[in-house]
This record gives C-alpha cells, sequence and structure tokens, in this order.
C-alpha cells in the first residue's frame, strides 16, 4: 500500500472515494491544488487567521512537526496571498506534509518547482499582512468543513476532504470496500458494447 508519512495516500484512497465513504460529506469546497499532481495525506496542524494576514503561519512553523498537514482558516480571502515561494521554502524544509488554505497564494510556478503539495481557493500576486492577530490550534472551519488539530487531511487532484481523526479507520474500511466494488462496475463498462 502507498502511504506518506504513514497515512494512506490518496493514490490508493482518492478522495472522492474517502468523501463517499463519509456519505460524500466532508469535502472542503472551493480549494483546488495549486499544480497538477500535488497530493497530501496527514494529521491536521490548524491555524486561523485574519483575513490576508500571515503573521499566524510564520508562528506555526515555529512548532509544527514533520508531516503534519498546515492548514488553515484564513476566512475564505481571495484578494491577499497568505504564502508564496518563502513560505513553502520554509515548509520543504522542515518537511511538513503540505498546506491548505481557505485563502489565496502566490509565486505559483516556484511551488510547483519546490514540490510541496499546496492546496488554496485562490491565486493573486498581491501580499499579505503581517501584524496578526491569529490562532494556533482549536477547530477551525476550511471550506465549511470543520478541521481540529490531528484531523486526517487528504488532498489529491479532485481537491481536499477532512476525515475525522476518530472515524480513520471506518473510512478507510468502507473506502476499500467502495473502491472493490468501482472495479466491479469498471469491469462491467468494458464489457458494453453500441447497440444498433
Ligand atoms: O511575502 C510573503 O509573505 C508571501 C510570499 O510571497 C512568499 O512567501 O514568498
Ligand atoms: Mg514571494
Amino acid at each position: 500500500m502507498n502511504s506518506i508519512n504513514g497515512y494512506p495516500s490518496p493514490a490508493d484512497l482518492p478522495v472522492a472515494t474517502l468523501s463517499d465513504a463519509m456519505e460524500r460529506f466532508g469535502v472542503a469546497h472551493g480549494i483546488r491544488p495549486l499544480w497538477p499532481g500535488a497530493a497530501l495525506s496527514g494529521p491536521a496542524f490548524t491555524v486561523w487567521t485574519r483575513p490576508g494576514d500571515n503573521k499566524g503561519l510564520h508562528a506555526a512553523f515555529e512548532t509544527i512537526r514533520r508531516g503534519e498537514i498546515l492548514i488553515v482558516n484564513g476566512g475564505g480571502d481571495e484578494t491577499r496571498a497568505l504564502i508564496g515561494e518563502l513560505v513553502v521554502q520554509k515548509a520543504r524544509a522542515l518537511e511538513i506534509g503540505g498546506i491548505v488554505l481557505d485563502g489565496a497564494a502566490r509565486d505559483v510556478t516556484e511551488l510547483a518547482e519546490l514540490g510541496v503539495p499546496v492546496f488554496a481557493r485562490a491565486v493573486t500576486p498581491a501580499g499579505p499582512w503581517k501584524t496578526g492577530p491569529y490562532r494556533i490550534g482549536g477547530t477551525i472551519a476550511v471550506g465549511g468543513v470543520p478541521v481540529r488539530p490531528g484531523d486526517w487531511v487528504v488532498g489529491d487532484d479532485d481537491g481536499v476532504a477532512i476525515v475525522p481523526a476518530e472515524q480513520r479507520a471506518d473510512v478507510v474500511r468502507i473506502a476499500r470496500e467502495l473502491i472493490e466494488g468501482e472495479a466491479q462496475r469498471r469491469t462491467a463498462n468494458q464489457g458494453l458494447v453500441p447497440r444498433g
């Protein structure tokens, strides 16, 4: 099985299937990968920040651990990038698992080159304020979905889903069953022939 830091990889358990396994809930609406092939899977490190302000993200880099996903409620703001190349360089050096923003980013060409998976609501060249306030830890909302520290965050080309930590084993089991069912439907589809 493919895994990322001990968490199932979306290459094995796609985000769409994990959402199906949660009665089709759990998807962070409007949050997209910033480069094709970006994929992440790991425990949430939550931050709430004033929209358009990244002081809290810099503070998060003081304590975030390898493999954790920096996931940020930035109020859904699309007018100022919370991160860019320099912030993502830090993320890469610290080997965190990736970044999810309910907010915007910039320097997207460099983000793809750095290879750190970044998901966001928007891209804008306008830079962030750096004064706060912010809050590290605690429950936040991202794309309309609640996220607590340690919840499982998964992202692939389709977007991001949040799996509550205590539901992880059940969701994995149900997702594997769904994948088996899909394989059968795929085989049946391949047997179709034109009519007439
Ligand atoms: O200036 C910022 O804080 C955001 C940015 O562009 C970078 O991290 O490169
Ligand atoms: Mg920059």
